[in-house]
């Protein structure tokens, strides 16, 4: 008989922990063997023998448990935002020292989301301007989103060549035309009764087109969760982006 993966959480009393903790104990071949919290020492992974991490937390904290993790040989699959590019770089360091661990960090976990993103870099050469909107709940302690900074990246990359986007603003309030991320402005909403929303909205001369997605619960972001619990140990290093462990091209 085939042993269950043990699996931990960090961050089990938050909104996305606690989620992450109910999906975990209700899954297949999975056996959830630590919940931690703020106050919870990390040897708690040890002692309880797990196998697979989930970081969910703050940006504060995140890079300190992952790389506890990978130091004492467990894979980790990590939604916790702020991982960027130096931050990724020291860790793949890290996992280089450390042959056979693997890493996924994953702005987003919805399988819509990681679509829309891959969308819209898709038709963001074909348009003369992109802006992004994202939308969250007000407990929000990061701005812009993981998830939005990653879809600005990526239509960066797309638009690599092309002219910049025409803008004739002279005058503006500061954060008028948002944070520009690789030139990209992003515009962040913060509202009461909201999730996780994004709209990418891609104009040219008479036309645009406008790429939605919306999380309406913690609920979305399950389905990524586990399938990055359960594929992690068999992809080494470092996974940045969810896509990266499904076969969108195929
Ligand atoms: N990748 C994805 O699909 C998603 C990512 N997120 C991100 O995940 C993170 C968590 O989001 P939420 O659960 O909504 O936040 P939250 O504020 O509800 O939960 C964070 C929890 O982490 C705990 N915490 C902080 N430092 C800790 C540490 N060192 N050890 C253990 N626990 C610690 C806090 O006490 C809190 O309970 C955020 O960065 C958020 O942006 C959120 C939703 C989806
Ligand atoms: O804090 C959240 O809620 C979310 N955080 C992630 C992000 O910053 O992109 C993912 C999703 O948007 C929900």
């Amino acid at each position: 008989m085939t042993e269950n993966l043990r699996v931990a959480v960090i961050g089990a009393n938050g909104r996305m922990g606690a989620a992450a903790v109910a999906a975990i104990g209700r899954a297949d071949g999975l056996e959830l063997v630590a919940a931690l919290g703020r106050s919870d020492p990390l040897e708690r992974l040890l002692e309880t023998r797990a196998q697979v991490v989930v970081e969910l937390t703050v940006p504060d904290s995140s890079e300190q448990n992952v790389r506890f993790a990978v130091q004492h040989g467990l894979h980790a699959v990590v939604g916790t935002t702020g991982w960027d590019a130096g931050k990724r770089t020291a860790l793949a360091g890290l996992l280089a020292q450390n042959p056979g661990v693997g890493v996924l960090i994953a702005p987003n976990f919805a399988l819509g989301s990681v679509l829309a993103t891959r969308f819209a870099a898709q038709a963001a050469r074909y348009f003369d301007s992109v802006e992004i909107i994202e939308l969250h709940h007000p407990h929000k302690v990061d701005a812009p989103s993981g998830t939005a900074i990653r879809t600005a990246q990526l239509i960066a990359q797309a638009r690599a060549g092309l002219p910049p986007a025409p803008d004739a603003t002279e005058q503006a309030m500061p954060g008028a035309r948002g944070a520009v991320v690789d030139e990209v402005p992003v515009h962040s909403v913060r509202l009461a009764g909201l999730t996780a929303h994004q709209e990418v909205l891609l104009g040219s001369a008479g036309e645009q087109l406008s790429i939605r997605h919306d999380s309406f619960g913690q609920d979305s972001f399950m389905p990524g969760v586990l399938l990055g619990v359960r594929k992690v140990a068999s992809v080494p290093g470092l996974t940045y982006g969810l896509d990266g462990y499904l076969e969108l091209d195929s």
